[in-house]
């Protein structure tokens, strides 16, 4: 069985941000708007830890002004003024207490507010992009960026900044009043401090290798899986279930391994950590009492700097804990960035399609797409428009392409198609037939040549109006989350129900619509689970349908529909091709027979034209191809 890949979705734990500041700007930017909001939460996280360092620091005053001479002798306005103080101590926590609770509250209400525009961008800006971008970039690494990356921005924003600003102000807050307090004392603080940063290195380092092992085991164990999910049939034909579960078995194995790494180093960071500040604390009793005693420092001082010495060692250790995590989420935006930032699909086209009255046509009375309405609208430098009948008529002349350069897949192909004809194009898989169709919707842009839509070259046409004047029915038909007739109706929006009947009635798709559980209300999930092969395409030709354009293009349109659905539904294509031009490509050279024009392609140019008839004389590759076929039936 070959070695699963990776899940490509999973960005590698422990990736650096490349551009933290700038990273970080674009972000803040995004806050723009809640400049007022995100000032409150700062002050709010001000306030919840000054509450805890002037709590600790009231402490020396208490003990020294106030318990140490009460337990020496008793005194009414002593013990007033102790009770008032206890108060103000207990007000001062209060506040500390509310204020952490509404810098968390909020920071939650801002983070949220910025993932929606974060997400609003990016999905805006993928709507944006060239279907060359995701020739690309996988499946996996752009839902990743909704999902992982959003994700841990999300949890950075919520959470981790505010521990992370609230614990450096308290580490700020509490170190400058220890010093204030004991110098001698401090010493000791900056020697933990240096234990602390060598301890956090060396764990740190090694639990991050292993955690980024245990990523990528995970990641080849969930990619196996879903691999064995998907193939569960050839598994069980093949009959490789023994073969299947030892190859689990030793990715879990790996799994198990490098995660018990990973996790001892992470599990034991914890404790070492808090065995030194047990340690220094020890320390701390034993140099304060030793300086209480010779009467350089004060008892109140020592407890008080004692309580500090606990608010130290947990801000250092929450710092440290969202570090990672925030340099991950960075490292997760700049990648959201990098696609909010890619150029979008250019679009020079100033000629669009446009209805003298701007209305659509009505079929018995019923709203519908018609583009026989429509017309090509020519702006002119000098500011004068003029009109140009829509008619479907495609011509390529001497058309170069390649996908990348220097590697042309078509070269110096030519071809017309007028409205009423139909062009089929056949040859050996690779040679060329689907790039052909992707040039006239202009998915890509051509090299060299020219391609005519009614006389007008391509490239000055909007590319929104272009495609609206084709439409295409894929091999792959795609169905979205929606009834039947909300799938139907995709081809064109504003179609009535009536219309969607028409167009599925055309399409030979009513039948089988009707003996759905609901009809054409009938719910289609994950991309129409629930349908046949066939029976997708037959939808997708229903929406061709609806969309009515002057031009249709087939990719193997027919290819997963049995010869007694395709004569059914090749009688109802030929109402619907009426009248139009119309692309077929098709392996089956049976769909192809009747086209007005058959063009042979081999390695990107087309090497035979001509009828079915004409060819057939001509004994050329179509007739090998054609009488290949009948050989093999
Ligand atoms: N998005 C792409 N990026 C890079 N190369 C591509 C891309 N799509 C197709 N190609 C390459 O272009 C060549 C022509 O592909 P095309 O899909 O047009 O062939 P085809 O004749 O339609 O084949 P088939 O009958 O198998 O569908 C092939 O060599 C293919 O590998």
């Amino acid at each position: 069985m070959p070695k699963p890949k990776a899940m490509n979705f999973q960005h590698p734990i422990g990736e650096k941000p490349k551009n933290i500041w700038p990273t970080i700007r674009r972000i803040f930017f995004y806050m723009r708007e809640d400049t007022f909001l995100f000032c409150f939460i700062f002050a709010a996280i001000v306030c919840s830890s000054a509450a805890q360092v002037i709590g600790a620091a009231l402490l020396q005053y208490i003990i020294d002004d106030f318990i140490l001479p009460l337990a020496q002798n008793y005194n009414e306005d002593l013990q007033q003024g102790f009770i008032k103080i206890l108060f103000y101590m207990g007000i001062i926590y209060c506040l500390g207490a509310a204020a952490s609770y509404t810098y968390m509250r909020l920071m939650l209400l801002l983070s949220t507010k910025t993932l929606y525009k974060i997400r609003q961008d990016l999905f805006h800006k993928m709507e944006a992009l060239s279907i060359h971008y995701f020739d690309q970039h996988t499946h996996g690494e752009l839902m990743s960026l909704y999902t992982n990356d959003t994700d841990t921005l999300r949890e950075m924003l919520s959470n981790s900044v505010a521990n992370f600003v609230a614990a450096s102000l308290l580490l700020l807050g509490v170190f400058s009043t220890m010093l204030v307090f004991s110098w001698q004392l401090t010493v000791l603080v900056i020697l933990q401090l240096f234990l602390i940063f060598y301890c956090m290195k060396k764990i740190g380092g090694k639990s991050r290798l292993y955690f980024k092992q245990q990523q990528n085991a995970l990641g080849q164990l969930n990619g196996f899986i879903e691999e064995i999910i998907d193939g569960q049939k050839v598994v069980k034909v093949f009959c490789h279930e023994e073969h299947a579960l030892t190859d689990f078995s030793k990715l879990n194995e790996d799994l198990c391994r490098v995660s018990t790494n990973a996790n001892i180093f992470s599990n034991i960071l914890m404790p070492i950590m808090s065995n030194i500040a047990n340690i220094h604390y020890a320390l701390t009793t034993i140099l304060g009492s030793i300086l209480a005693i010779y009467g350089i420092l004060s008892v109140g001082t020592v407890i008080a700097f004692l309580q500090l010495t606990r608010n130290f060692s947990m801000p250092i250790t929450r710092i440290s804990q969202q570090f990672n995590t925030m340099l991950s989420a960075l490292a997760g935006a700049e990648r959201i960035f990098r696609l909010i930032d890619e150029p979008p699909e250019e679009d020079q086209g100033s000629i669009t399609l446009t209805t003298s009255d701007d209305k659509r046509n009505t079929i018995n009375g019923d709203t519908t797409c018609d583009l026989s309405l429509f017309s090509w609208k020519i702006p002119h430098k000098d500011g004068t428009l003029t009109y140009h009948p829509l008619t479907g008529h495609i011509e390529f002349k001497n058309v170069f392409f390649g996908y990348k350069t220097n590697q042309p897949v078509l070269k110096g192909i030519s071809l017309q198609a007028v409205r009423g004809q139909k062009i089929a194009f056949v040859g050996s898989t690779g040679a060329g037939k689907t790039t052909i169709t992707n040039l006239i919707n202009r998915f890509y842009d051509i090299a060299e040549g020219t391609i005519l839509y009614d006389g007008i070259p391509i490239k000055k046409i909007s590319k929104t109006s272009l495609r609206q004047s084709l439409s295409m029915v894929l091999q792959d038909t795609h169905l979205f989350t929606g009834t039947v007739m909300d799938n139907i109706r995709y081809g064109c929006l504003s179609a009535s129900d009536k219309a969607v009947i028409h167009a599925a009635k055309l399409a030979n798709a009513d039948t089988f619509i009707r003996h759905l559980p609901q009809g054409y209300e009938t719910d289609l999930t994950a991309d129409g689970i629930n349908l046949s092969q066939g029976q997708r395409q037959l939808i997708a030709i229903a929406r061709a349908a609806v969309a009515n354009t002057p031009v249709l293009i087939f990719d193997e349109a027919t290819s997963s529909i049995d010869t007694r659905t395709e004569a059914l539904i090749d009688e109802g294509m030929k109402s619907l091709m009426q009248g139009k031009t119309v692309f077929i490509i098709a392996h089956r050279l049976s769909t192809v027979k009747n086209a007005d024009m058959i063009m042979v392609l081999e390695q990107g140019t087309i090497i035979e034209r001509g009828s079915h008839d004409e060819l057939i004389e001509k004994k050329g590759k179509y007739y090998q191809l054609y009488t290949g076929m009948f050989e093999l039936s």
